[in-house]
């Protein structure tokens, strides 16, 4: 495309944005019948027609983008749908319009709401076809398959190469990518750990982005999709950093921070990824009798080699990997008005999060809740509701998110588990999401279920 086709094009999604930010649905509609492919076009900071319209209350261009086949799922450069920021805003007619779902769902789970809120590491890009892991003869033709993509993990990181920062020092990563042959010497190698990670889903033929039938898309459905594999080894990270053609590569020194750059999809991969190699680090030993144990089922089995222990009869449990159910809920004043949030010693100065703890054995998620808030901050909680939750790969954490209703208020903290416990108030929280010029805190990022479950509850009142 020459700079001056490019320069049009521009052009043309700038207008098509500023007309459905206006609501003008007449120049929309014009603008779609011309260039259909607007529909979805995305402008700064990620935003679609569908979300301006949504941001500014336009109903009837958020209805006319919809009877169009655009997609309401698509999220801005910090993760909102069109539907959050309808509901951040309080446009509830337009979050109504957005949340409808198919009247079948309705009729079978009434209230269901198939919008559910996705959160960072929860995306699943591939089909984990766990129905395959113990085909041997399928797992070791997917191995040497040249369409195979190997990642390749270091220490627990994934090799990823970043983007140089861009003007809101933003910087993006993305995973390194090795095909067999690249990789072939390490698969050789018996200390090296192999993870079957699933083959990439197909598009559905009616999704928004294979609409039309170009000979490509028709071959690619009837070649199978690539499968995917995670490769862990010991082997000097400086080495296994030279068979990266990209630039800038690294294996990320800090996952917490470090991890949160990826797109949504790749950072899925790396939750299952992550959390299946952080399981084999630490259970090389059978947990019940101490002997060798040996991998199985494209990494999601460790079986005792002693044919007499105990963890091959009845319950096997201990030769799965493990997932810590962990609860973190945003406790609610009383007065429906203020929230609680507490601050670890490690915290950077200013950040508040909401409360979690583990799961214990035998504990339902609604005591559990009840248990960490008094046990850290001294507050009793009546009413739990579920809102969503996070796979969190430090290293196998699954973050049950609930609001909770907090029935006494004096805060008396727990200083071995937490620095500071405060009731902040929904708009020193608004001020916070809102990026004010003083706020009274600072809060985590998007990507952690903490900053999900705070821009829900503003989001669930902003309209009060
Ligand atoms: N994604 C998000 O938004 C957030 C994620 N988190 C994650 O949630 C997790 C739990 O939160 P946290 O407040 O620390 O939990 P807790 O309040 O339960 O306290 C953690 C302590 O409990 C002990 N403990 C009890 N059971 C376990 C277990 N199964 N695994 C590990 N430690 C256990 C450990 O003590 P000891 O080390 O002394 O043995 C640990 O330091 C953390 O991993 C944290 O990273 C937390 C907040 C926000
Ligand atoms: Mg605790
Ligand atoms: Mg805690
Ligand atoms: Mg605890
Ligand atoms: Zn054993």
């Amino acid at each position: 495309m020459t700079s001056l086709q490019l320069g049009a094009k521009e052009e043309m999604v700038e207008k098509f944005l500023d007309a459905a930010a206006r609501g003008d649905l007449t120049l929309v509609s014009t603008l779609l019948s011309h260039v259909p492919s607007l529909i979805n076009q995305k402008g700064d900071s990620g935003w679609t027609g569908l979300m301006l319209a949504a941001r500014n209350g336009h109903f009837g261009v958020v209805e006319a983008l919809l009877s169009q086949g655009c997609d309401k799922f698509l999220v801005n450069s910090s993760s909102q749908t069109a539907y959050d920021i309808s509901k951040f805003w309080g446009h509830r007619n337009i979050s109504n319009l957005l949340s409808r779902t198919d009247e079948g769902c309705q009729r079978v789970l009434p209230g269901s709401d198939l919008h559910q809120q996705e959160n960072y590491f929860s995306r699943e890009m591939l089909d984990r076809l766990s129905g395959k892991r113990a085909d041997k003869v399928w797992m070791e033709a997917k191995r040497s398959d040249p369409g195979t993509v190997y990642l390749l993990f270091s220490n627990l990181n994934p090799m990823i190469s970043s983007s140089k920062e861009d003007e809101d020092n933003r910087v993006e990563s993305r995973l390194c990518r090795f095909r067999f042959e690249a990789v072939k010497d390490l698969l050789q190698k018996p200390q090296t750990l192999v993870i079957f990670l699933g083959v990439e889903k197909r598009k559905t033929p009616f999704s928004s982005s294979s609409s039309s039938s170009s000979p490509l898309q028709t071959e690619e459905v009837t070649q199978e999709p690539p499968a995917w594999f995670a490769i862990s080894t010991d082997e000097d990270a400086a080495e296994l950093l030279k068979r990266c053609r990209e630039k800038h590569s690294c294996f990320p020194k800090l996952p917490h921070r470090d991890l949160l750059k990826l797109s949504e999809e790749e950072a899925g991969v790396v939750a299952q990824a992550r959390s299946v190699l952080a399981w084999h680090s630490r259970y090389s030993f059978c947990p019940t009798c101490g002997s060798s144990t040996k991998m199985e089922e494209g990494g999601y089995k460790r079986r005792c080699l002693n044919s007499d222990c105990r963890s091959l009869k009845g319950v096997h449990n201990t030769c799965y990997p493990r997932v810590d159910p962990v609860v973190i809920m945003l406790v609610i004043h009383p007065d429906g008005n203020q929230c609680l949030l507490g601050r670890k010693k490690i915290f950077p100065t200013g950040l508040f999060s909401c409360l979690a703890g583990f799961v214990e054995p035998g504990e339902s998620m609604e005591e559990a809740v009840r248990r960490e808030v008094e046990e850290e901050s001294g507050v009793k909680v009546g009413p739990v509701s579920y809102v969503s939750c996070q796979p969190w790969p430090m290293p196998s954490s699954l973050m049950i998110g609930c609001l909770a209703v907090a029935i006494s208020t004096d805060i008396k903290v727990d200083e071995n588990e937490i620095e500071d416990a405060s009731w902040f108030t929904r708009q020193q929280v608004t001020e916070t999401l809102l990026k004010g010029p003083r706020p009274a805190l600072t809060i985590p990022p998007r990507q952690t279920i903490a900053h999900q479950l705070i821009r829900h509850w503003i989001g669930m009142n902003s309209n009060l």
